[in-house]
């Protein structure tokens, strides 16, 4: 399973890559409003950092403004020539749809975003996106399972070949990564702070003050 950073924040960046060697970042609307910098000076800046790393894809969105299938394209590709590492988020509407499957055609490579069913992940399999990204998190966070969905779109996937790779996006807790690695998801995406909880554990840091008073009470040199 791949982790993906979802943080347009470059010390984030750098910290996820250097640190636990992540394996790719994705970003969205409001994480470069979060980095504080202008939309083309922050993807930029991630572009010239990522420029040594070709196995490390960068999702990035379109203006989420865009309505027409034309409009995605033309921004897509524009955003597209800044990195060979870029991957461009595009809504899964219809008119994003049209889009992604324009753009895959002619070396684009997309990343279907905003989804919350089986059957628009169908459609991002069909039109061969390079990612999916189911919103796990928003789901749970309204109340719903969704980490059935999940189950059901590697069900999917699988039986048909689809070589769409699926992103659970938006996730909250160590639990939702565990459960997308047990469905068999290829990414995981979300903040450092889920990630750095996730590797912890009461019992670790319990464990850790046994070990302690027996080290103090051991001669050790
Ligand atoms: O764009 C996809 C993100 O994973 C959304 O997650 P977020 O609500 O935590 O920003």
């Amino acid at each position: 399973m791949k982790y993906f950073l979802d943080s347009a924040k470059l010390d984030e960046i750098k910290k996820a890559y250097e640190d636990y060697g992540f394996d790719g970042v994705t970003t969205n609307p409001k994480h470069i409003m979060a980095s504080g910098k202008p939309f083309r000076k922050c993807i930029a800046d991630i572009a010239e950092y990522v420029a040594d790393k070709p196995n490390f894809p960068v999702s990035v969105e379109i203006n989420p403004h865009l309505k027409k299938a034309d409009e995605m394209i033309e921004m897509a590709k524009e955003i597209s020539l800044l990195s060979p590492n870029f991957v461009i988020k595009i809504p899964t509407t219809t008119e994003g749809v049209k889009a992604a499957r324009k753009l895959e055609q002619q070396g684009v490579r997309t990343n279907l975003t905003l989804v919350f069913s089986p059957s628009q992940a169908i459609i991002a399999g069909k039109v061969n996106a390079k990612y999916v990204s189911p919103f796990v998190g928003w789901k749970e966070d309204n109340g719903e399972d969704g980490l059935q969905y999940i189950k059901d779109i590697v069900d999917i996937y699988q039986t048909y070949s689809f070589k769409t790779e699926i992103i659970v996006a938006a996730v909250r807790t160590g639990k939702q990564i565990a459960e997308a690695a047990k469905f068999g998801a290829d990414i995981v995406t979300c903040g450092l702070a889920v990630y750095e909880t996730s590797f912890n554990d009461p019992y670790t840091d319990f464990g850790l003050g046994v070990f302690q008073d027996a080290w103090d009470q051991t001669v050790t040199d």
